[in-house]
């Protein structure tokens, strides 16, 4: 029976078990069990293991494999440890259990995100250790606090610290989605995160009575306006197959906010509106378009942010980039397909692209459906085995990058 231990079971699977079954579980992580695992880890590998703890309780956590030449900028793999809520009751096997079912697939919150990529790092860094193998540059693996609800206390805040700046990374490796089909995406860039809340005034009154001048109506036509341009963009990428979801730009109405009884005509409502702006969007000129859906719906409608981006970077996938050419060079030599796309959502490559690293998001998970976030979240143990092959290939494929002209 696959379930009944870890007998017969490859011991990185029953590595990535262990780790699934920590509950760093936001709203309330166990962070600190994280971090005693991953001093383990380190003890085991022989890794030096420092902790910089960005925020009271938020602690990250790097372990370190010294490269030949220290003098050249490091290769910084990133994995975030916490992972989002579940609905238990939704779920076919506790999600924090790390069931294997009889044909081998892991169900547990963070198999996907991502806690098969850092178990996937470690492993891969055990196996070309044990090989005696050795690389130019230095290996940084940081695990961080807080990605799913921000990172404002994980890594925006860690780029900013000198212990980051010691770490003098010229390239980044963090998560990816997973591919159902034969190829693996990559990542090279990520929409720009704006939260929007739109609040409209308005006269109030009894709720029997035509009242000139509501919120209600001036909310209605800002959430056409917004909901307009989401229909072009829905059809924009509809009706152009050379374009992925993160090209183009998506807004959902996500809260509607207001009222206090039926009969009584409310003072304010508001609209909370959660866009994702493609990379090459102006957002000087997109943030003058969302002022003026909300002038021309009339007075008293003002809008506030409670996120936005305004750094979005774009990682080169030129065959010139020597960072890009070591990546994908691992690809064509394993004869494996790639998919470049933009990051539909937000990761903390951002954090790391805004500092002037080049990154890329990658979880090498083909074959297998997009579960992140998802009841059910599962992955087979063949595919993660699967994925610390590629990372045997990939680290000494970057760790080995020589010495470029501007100093990375
Ligand atoms: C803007 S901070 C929230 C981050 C979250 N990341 C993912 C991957 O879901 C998101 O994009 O909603
Ligand atoms: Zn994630
Ligand atoms: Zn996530």
């Amino acid at each position: 029976m696959a379930n009944q231990g870890p007998e017969g079971e490859h011991p990185s699977v029953t590595l990535f078990r262990q780790y699934l079954r920590i509950r760093t579980v936001q709203p309330k992580p166990d962070y600190g069990a994280a971090v005693a695992f991953l001093e383990d880890r380190a003890r085991q590998l022989g890794l030096s293991c420092q902790k910089v703890e960005v925020a009271p309780g938020y602690v990250v956590t790097v372990l370190t494999w010294v490269g030949t030449n220290p003098a050249l900028p490091s290769i910084l793999l990133n994995s975030h440890t916490d992972v989002v809520p579940v609905f238990k009751e939704h779920w076919s096997h506790d999600p924090f259990e790390a069931f294997k079912d009889s044909k081998g697939y892991i169900y547990a919150r963070g198999s996907q995100d991502m806690k098969c990529v850092s178990i996937q790092y470690l492993e891969a860094v055990r196996r070309l250790k044990a090989e005696g193998r050795h690389f130019p540059r230095t290996i940084h693996m940081t695990f961080v606090p807080d990605e799913e609800v921000g990172g404002h206390k994980g890594m925006e805040l860690f780029v900013h610290r000198p212990e980051f700046q010691a770490l003098r990374a010229g390239f980044a490796l963090d998560e990816g989605l997973a591919n159902p089909t034969d190829a693996f995406t990559v990542f090279y860039s990520e929409r720009s995160p704006w939260w929007v809340r739109v609040t409209s005034t308005g006269r109030p009154g009894h709720g029997s009575r035509f009242m000139e001048d509501t919120a209600a109506e001036k909310l209605h036509k800002v959430v056409s306006s917004f909901l307009a341009f989401r229909e072009k963009e829905r059809q924009r990428l509809q009706s152009n197959p050379h374009l992925k979801e993160g090209a183009v730009t998506c807004v959902n109405l996500t809260k509607l906010e207001g009222g206090v009884a039926y009969n009584v005509v409310p003072a304010t409502m508001s609209a909370c509106f959660d866009i994702r702006v493609a990379p090459d969007v102006d957002l000087k000129a997109f943030e003058k378009q969302l002022e003026s859906w909300c002038q021309e719906a009339g007075e008293g409608v003002t809008f506030e942010f409670s996120q936005k981006w305004t750094q979005p970077r774009v990682t080169p996938t030129d065959s010139s980039d020597p960072w890009w050419a070591a990546f994908s060079g691992v690809f064509k030599d394993m004869n494996l397909n790639l998919e470049p796309e933009i990051f539909p959502a937000a990761t903390d490559s951002r954090y790391i692209r805004a500092v002037g690293i080049p990154a890329l998001g990658f979880s090498p998970m083909n074959h297998t459906p997009v579960l992140l976030h998802d009841h059910d979240e599962r992955l087979h143990e063949a595919v993660f085995l699967r994925g610390i092959d590629i990372y045997t290939h990939l680290l000494p494929a970057l760790a080995s990058v020589p010495a470029l002209p501007n100093g990375s």
